[in-house]
């Protein structure tokens, strides 16, 4: 199986573990690293809403939480068609990303398409901004 679709039937089938009794909207995602690593996460919701957790920032937090910040895949599915990244988690992901990450929408196996995050954050504020003042 392609590398690509084995990383969105992880993310597919660890959908059941997001935590989303208010919106009812689940969504998954599978990041990997450069070391070859999986990670998974999932969005979790609070009853006082502010605080909800989108999946992607939940994947990629948990592997920089290991030390890994290099990633190569991030896989996003979502209870919708085509579930995009907010514009939060596409912010968080600028900060990591560079143009070789692969930003997976994936609807299902054979159904996905891959985003660079400045095709999804054109003009974006980053660290380099700061180097540049
Ligand atoms: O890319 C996305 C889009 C939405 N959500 C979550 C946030 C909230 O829990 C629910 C409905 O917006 O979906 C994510 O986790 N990732
Ligand atoms: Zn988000």
């Amino acid at each position: 199986m392609k590398e690509i679709e084995n990383l969105i039937e992880i993310a597919i089938d660890n959908k059941k573990n997001s935590y989303s009794p208010y919106s009812n909207f689940r969504v998954s995602s599978v990041v990997k690293t450069k070391s070859g690593a999986i990670y998974k996460g999932v969005n979790i919701e609070n009853a006082a809403y502010s605080p909800c957790l989108c999946a992607e920032r939940s994947a990629m937090s948990s592997a920089i939480s290991e030390g890994e910040k290099d990633f190569v895949y991030i896989v996003i599915t979502g209870d919708s068609h085509d579930t995009f990244p907010c514009g939060v988690c596409r912010q968080f992901i600028k900060e990591f990303a560079d143009d070789d990450t692969k930003i997976v929408i994936a609807n299902s196996l054979k159904d996905y398409n891959i985003f660079t995050i400045d095709e999804l954050l054109p003009h974006s504020f980053s660290s380099k901004d700061l180097e540049n003042k």
